[in-house]
């Protein structure tokens, strides 16, 4: 099994809010940011000029606060590829503190917004990295 790399952020001035902590929103957006840029080093773009793939479903439980100048270390896995859909898991930490944790659903469409079949060229690339990571983000856990 290969891994993908645990992929850094520093959190910018723009992520916070009011309270001076990362906005919910805003850990999807850098978790989003870690897919597509572990997709795209493994040859699997999340966009081309194909389609790609959007979210049909997400869960996640915010452990404790991000703040400005954090460095988020996201932990990125592949749970499962689907017929269509690819399943992850992930974690983001600061240092050794859990901040937030979850799961996502992806699906792969064309250019019409239609869900299509993954092909035997990315499924076998894929394949590669499905983990075993069935304690993360366990809703409420
Ligand atoms: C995406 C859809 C067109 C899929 O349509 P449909 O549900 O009819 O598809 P299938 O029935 O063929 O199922 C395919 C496959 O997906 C699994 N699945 C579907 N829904 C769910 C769900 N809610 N939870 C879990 N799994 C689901 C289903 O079981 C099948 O699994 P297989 O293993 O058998 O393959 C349609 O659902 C749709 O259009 N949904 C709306 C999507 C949307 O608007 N999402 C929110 C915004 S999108 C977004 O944020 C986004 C993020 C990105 O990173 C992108 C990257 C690249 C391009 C676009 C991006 C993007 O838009």
């Amino acid at each position: 099994m290969k891994e993908f790399p645990v992929y850094e952020r520093r959190v910018q001035f723009c992520d916070t809010d009011m309270a001076r902590i990362v906005h919910f929103s805003k850990v999807l957006c850098m978790v989003e940011e870690a897919e597509h840029a572990l997709l795209h080093d493994i040859g699997v773009p999340a966009v081309d000029r194909d389609g790609g793939f959007p979210k049909v479903h997400v869960e996640i439980d915010y452990r404790s606060p991000l703040r400005y100048r954090d460095i988020a270390a996201i932990h990125f896995r592949l749970l499962e590829v689907g017929s269509k859909s690819l399943s992850y898991g992930f974690r983001v930490y600061v240092g050794e503190r859990l901040a937030a944790e979850g799961r996502i659903t992806t699906v792969l469409i064309d250019m019409e917004g239609k869900s299509r079949v993954i092909s035997d060229e990315w499924r076998q690339t894929l394949s590669e990295y499905v983990a075993d990571w069935e304690d993360v983000g366990q809703l409420g856990a």
